[in-house]
């Protein structure tokens, strides 16, 4: 075909491209309303891939790329081979694609930081060679400007003695070996914006209490705010911070307790959540009305989220955020922690600063390999030295993290691991199939052994007051949490719905009562946010007969109160409209939240999903035990070697930050 005409050739591509499952309704969509717009059709069918690609949490899709290896740029099956013939096609030579973005009505091509208020519903960064949905684009650049002008105050930074004296007070130094704790928290007292990073345990809330503690040591008074990224997350960090100002007697600390005046929030609560609506309340107009906001889980907040959180910080306003760098990215597109923190072990600060952060924190950092320029890594400090993990849990998410698979095979041998049936066991679905089979029922009743103390506390039930009713239910929701079931994927014989059937068919004949899909002892995991019974996506509830009547319903935590002591509170089942049973739960579901005991079970398939990421965030969620279950251990093996790769403009590490 003759190169000019090919632009214009394969007129239904998008199309054919919806049916044969790749891409969804919404790219199909935005693709056919560029080419009704009169968009040439490569340039919609890109329109159309970069929507697929930010469902895929990129924020951008990098064009050279794009030619060089479709299919794997797409992460497309391997089988489905008609895809490249059909892509190459279309598509014409880099450079007559260029050409043609440049000319394209639907297409704003930027050199820079300029013209945020495009209306194109595609912007092309011809430096970087990156297509953008205009909406993503536009975050970048803002969240680019807010951390830039940050970047610039940091100059700005008083003395640094006085600090010294105080962070000595707080958090003692370590025997040879440097307090990162110490250094971070010199880091986030002197300046506006600061991440601390670290894996779980090494203590990341022990330290940003300690620097609350600083600053008020300053600071007569601050209107301190706490939140993370979902309900669950924010209620644990509530724990983390009350465990960590427990028992004090530590004046500096005392002062913490009394200026947290507030209970920790959802992101969402915290900026004000408009129904059907994507804007917030609090925004650059309105700026959040705190002097400290500190955000804990940060690797779950996506890039949208990370610009309306920015956008509601008022310049006197300091940012915290907490959280461990090599979780797994969050749903929605962007991996801005994982982004901000990636030179972060290298610990290369400017030179400036790194004469500060020593005479502030009165530790020795190491001379860098090379001079350093100011920039983002200077807010950054990452935490190592786990001081709740030891061992082979610890060992297995050191090895995980780094992709070494022999060391992770060793540090197996010391993890429970239980004995994996063939597939065909795993797949019967019914109770008659499970009796029949002795070592699928072993299998399975082996997982569901761990419910033992849960469902038996449920049966116990309580008679008597409200209050002992209530102290019974709480005791219920926290013995749930000492044992849980985490898949890596959703649906499969080894998915995260096939085994809450199993564990239903199991369990639910020990405490028969209550009909159809709600019964006694039945845990639910609400399944989207319901604003109107202040509930959000993610949160756990058992459903227990009230023993005042024996109607089902579903206890919730709630915040601990002198009304309500117990910190619970029931809702009738038929009022909750999106729940499902949770016995098991996919490890995405599981980021913020920690079990006693944690089963992580492995499908027996490669799937492009396991990752390292994935692995390292399900076996990190064990505080205490750990068990796998690994049908197959080229499947364990292929997905340590598997990183998350998300394409974004953000932050791209600086070749000296890599030194
Ligand atoms: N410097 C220290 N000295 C004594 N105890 C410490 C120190 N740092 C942390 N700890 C203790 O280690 C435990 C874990 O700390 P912390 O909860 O702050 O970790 P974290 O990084 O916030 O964990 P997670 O990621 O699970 O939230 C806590 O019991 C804390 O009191």
């Amino acid at each position: 075909m003759p190169e000019a005409s090919r632009l214009f050739a394969a007129k239904n591509t998008i199309e054919l491209w919806q049916q044969q499952g790749l891409l969804r309704a919404i790219d199909a969509q935005l693709g056919s309303l560029l080419q009704g717009a009169g968009t040439l059709e490569p340039i919609a069918a890109l329109g159309a891939l970069v929507s697929y690609q930010v469902g895929r949490g990129h924020t951008c899709l990098s064009l050279p790329q794009l030619l060089r290896d479709p299919v794997k740029t797409l992460g497309i099956d391997d089988s489905s081979s008609e895809f490249e013939t059909q892509f190459r096609d279309l598509m014409p030579d880099l450079a007559q694609l260029v050409a043609a973005l440049n000319r394209c009505d639907s297409v704003l091509c930027v050199a820079g930081a300029d013209a945020v208020d495009a209306l194109q519903p595609l912007v092309w960064d011809p430096q970087r060679q990156l297509l953008y949905l205009r909406r993503y684009w536009q975050y970048e650049q803002r969240i680019a400007t807010w951390l830039g002008d940050r970047t610039a105050q940091l100059q700005q930074a008083g003395p640094a003695e006085p600090l010294r004296a105080v962070i000595a007070q707080l958090i003692a130094p370590k025997n040879d070996a440097i307090s990162w704790q110490r250094l971070a928290c010199a880091n986030a007292a002197k300046q506006h914006f600061s991440v601390i990073t670290g894996g779980p345990g090494t203590g990341k809330t022990y330290t940003v209490v300690r620097v609350l503690a600083t600053l008020l040591s300053f600071h007569e008074h601050l209107r301190i705010a706490l939140a993370a990224p979902t309900g669950k997350a924010a209620a644990r960090m509530e724990e983390s911070v009350n465990a960590a100002l427990a028992d004090t007697d530590n004046p500096a600390l005392l002062r913490v307790k009394s200026a947290l005046s507030r209970k920790a929030s959802t992101l969402h609560r915290l900026l004000g959540s408009q129904r059907n609506s994507r804007y917030f309340r609090h925004n650059s107009a309105m700026p959040l009305p705190f002097d400290v906001v500190v955000v804990d889980e940060a690797s779950m907040i996506d890039t949208e989220m990370f610009d309306a959180l920015l956008d509601a910080i008022g310049s006197h306003t300091r940012l915290i955020l907490l959280g461990d760098k090599d979780q797994l990215a969050p749903v929605e597109a962007g991996s801005i922690l994982a982004s901000l923190c990636q030179g972060a072990k290298y610990r290369h600060y400017s030179a400036a600063h790194r004469q500060w952060l020593m005479a502030a924190s009165g530790e020795t950092l190491p001379e860098p390999a090379a001079s350093v320029a100011p920039g983002l890594h200077d807010h950054i400090v990452m935490l190592e030295g786990s001081e709740r993990f030891q061992g082979a849990i610890a060992d297995l998410a050191l090895a995980v993290n780094a992709c070494d698979v022999d060391a992770a095979n060793q540090a197996l041998t010391k993890i429970r691991l239980l004995p994996a049936p063939s597939l065909a066991v795993v797949a019967g679905q019914s109770m008659p199939a499970l009796a029949a089979d002795p070592k699928a029922s072993a299998f399975w009743r082996e997982l569901a052994s761990g419910f033992a103390s849960f469902i038996a506390l449920c049966n116990q039930g309580e008679v008597g007051e409200e209050e002992a009713i209530n102290a019974w239910a709480a005791r219920v929701l926290s013995t749930y949490a000492d044992y849980q079931l985490l898949t890596a994927l959703r649906s499969g014989p080894w998915g995260q719905q096939q085994l809450n059937r199993m564990m239903e068919q199991l369990l639910r004949s020990g405490s028969a009562s209550g009909s159809g899909a709600w019964y006694h002892g039945r845990p639910v995991m609400v399944t989207s946010n319901d604003y109107s019974l202040n509930l959000n996506n993610g949160d756990i509830g058992i459903v227990l007969k009230h023993p005042s009547d024996q109607r089902l319903r579903v206890v919730f935590p709630a915040p601990v109160t002198e009304a309500n002591p117990a910190g619970v509170r029931w809702i009738l089942p038929s009022r909750l409209d999106a729940v499902e049973t949770v016995y098991a739960m996919t490890v995405h579901k599981s980021q913020g939240s920690e079990f006693r005991h944690a089963v992580m079970i492995l499908p027996d398939r490669d799937s492009p999903v396991l990752s390292k990421e994935l692995i390292y965030t399900g076996i990190t969620r064990a505080k205490q035990q750990l068990s796998l279950v690994i049908p197959n251990t080229a499947v364990w093996q292929t997905a340590l070697t598997r990183r998350v790769e998300r394409l974004g403009g953000l932050f791209v590490a600086s070749e000296e930050q890599e030194l």
